[in-house]
């Protein structure tokens, strides 16, 4: 028998020069992000999910009905368990972050609060800010209190749009590690709104790709990302990401291995994390090349037994090549002429030489 998903939705909504028709299937665990270019539909998408919009068509979330316009059903926003975060922090500017917080806490009926405001604010890192006023925040610390704000309503689902995206890097980079946490701490599915491909590789399991108000494709951000098929898995964009665990660190190099599950990666860390770290890595396709036979004496560290998948044209004398190292999917982007000299075909067993890869966070 197929488990439902968690959520299930179908929407129709008609604007003069857009049209939104989506059927998402979502996981009740970790990210599922809503990609896509400027104008795709990701914001109409998600408040049509909260009741924000009047899409027609069906909401299901965990079993509960929120709407159902064949039998006129609709909850409006405020009774669907949902946390929003928007772009901007929508904090109530004449109370404190203590009363901003509490205003999410009282509108949940204590039967069923799961997240407790010490939880909330515990997780986000702001039990110091809790008498200071919304005007006096960073931006980052602004929005950490919007997420906790959202967080004590112990919501079904937490909904964000581009929470980060009015944030400098540096702010990015402050806040970045909060949402990870609530990955671990609490069972929340979040919808993450986001055209920033590292944000989406960094924070999301699933991923919903949109392009005129359509699902393009929906599944595993790794799988859709070095799927041929697909628009992300072409041109210069194109990556791959590696999940990887940290093994050990030489510090005469600042070397650390890295153990993902087609083997061992170097890389060199200026600020070495701790053995047993999860890291996240972005390699380009652009930076990998292929060759039959292992090559001796390389310059290049890392050098991967993988097996081909498929491969497809990519421009003018260009070819994107899907590989297979262990469950890892990887593209290599390679001239023609290379693909041609080297015999490539879906099955080849060779060697993917990485020239270099980006640490995720
Ligand atoms: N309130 C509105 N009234 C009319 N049209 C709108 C409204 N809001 C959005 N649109 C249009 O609907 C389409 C989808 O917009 P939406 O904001 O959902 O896209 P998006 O993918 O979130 O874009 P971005 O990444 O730029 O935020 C766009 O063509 C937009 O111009």
């Amino acid at each position: 028998m197929n488990t439902p998903h968690f959520i299930s939705a179908q929407l129709k909504l008609s604007r003069s020069d857009f049209s939104l028709d989506v059927d998402l299937q979502l996981p009740g665990h970790g990210v599922t992000a809503l990609f896509g270019p400027s104008g795709c539909g990701k914001t109409t998408c998600l408040r049509s999910l909260a009741g924000l919009e009047r899409a027609q068509g069906r909401v299901a979330v965990n079993g509960h009905i929120w709407q159902d316009d064949a039998r006129k059903q609709w909850r409006p926003t405020h009774q669907r368990a949902l946390g929003y975060v928007f772009q901007e922090a929508s904090l109530f500017p004449h109370l404190s972050v203590q009363k901003n917080i509490d205003y999410g806490l009282k509108r949940t009926p204590v039967e069923r609060r799961k997240v407790s405001r010490d939880r909330a604010v515990e997780l986000l890192g702001i039990a110091h800010l809790m008498d200071r006023m919304p005007a006096t925040l960073s931006g980052g610390e602004r929005q950490r209190v919007a997420i906790a704000r959202a967080l004590a309503t112990s919501p079904e689902v937490l909904l964000m749009d581009e929470p980060l995206a009015a944030l400098d890097a540096q702010r990015k980079a402050e806040v970045l590690p909060y949402l990870d946490q609530l990955q671990r701490h609490l069972q929340i599915p979040v919808i993450y709104v986001s055209h920033s491909l590292d944000e989406v590789a960094r924070l999301a399991q699933h991923m919903v790709l949109l392009n005129a108000g359509r699902v393009v494709a929906q599944g595993a951000v790794t799988d859709l990302l070095s799927s041929l098929d697909l628009p992300l898995a072409h041109g210069d964009i194109a990556s791959s990401v590696v999940h990887a665990t940290v093994q050990s660190h030489d510090a005469t190099d600042h070397l650390s291995t890295l153990a993902f599950d087609g083997g061992q990666l170097q890389l060199v860390m200026a600020h070495p994390r701790a053995v047993g770290t999860q890291v996240q890595l972005r390699v380009q396709a652009r930076d990998v090349s292929l060759s039959l036979g292992r090559p001796e004496s390389s310059s290049i560290l890392n050098i991967l037994p993988a097996q081909v998948l498929n491969l497809r044209e990519d421009g003018p004398g260009q070819v994107m090549v899907s590989l297979q190292s262990g469950n890892t999917r990887l593209l290599a982007r390679i001239t023609q002429h290379s693909a041609r000299a080297l015999q490539l075909q879906a099955g080849l067993p060779l060697f993917a030489q990485i020239k270099g890869m980006a640490l995720l966070d």
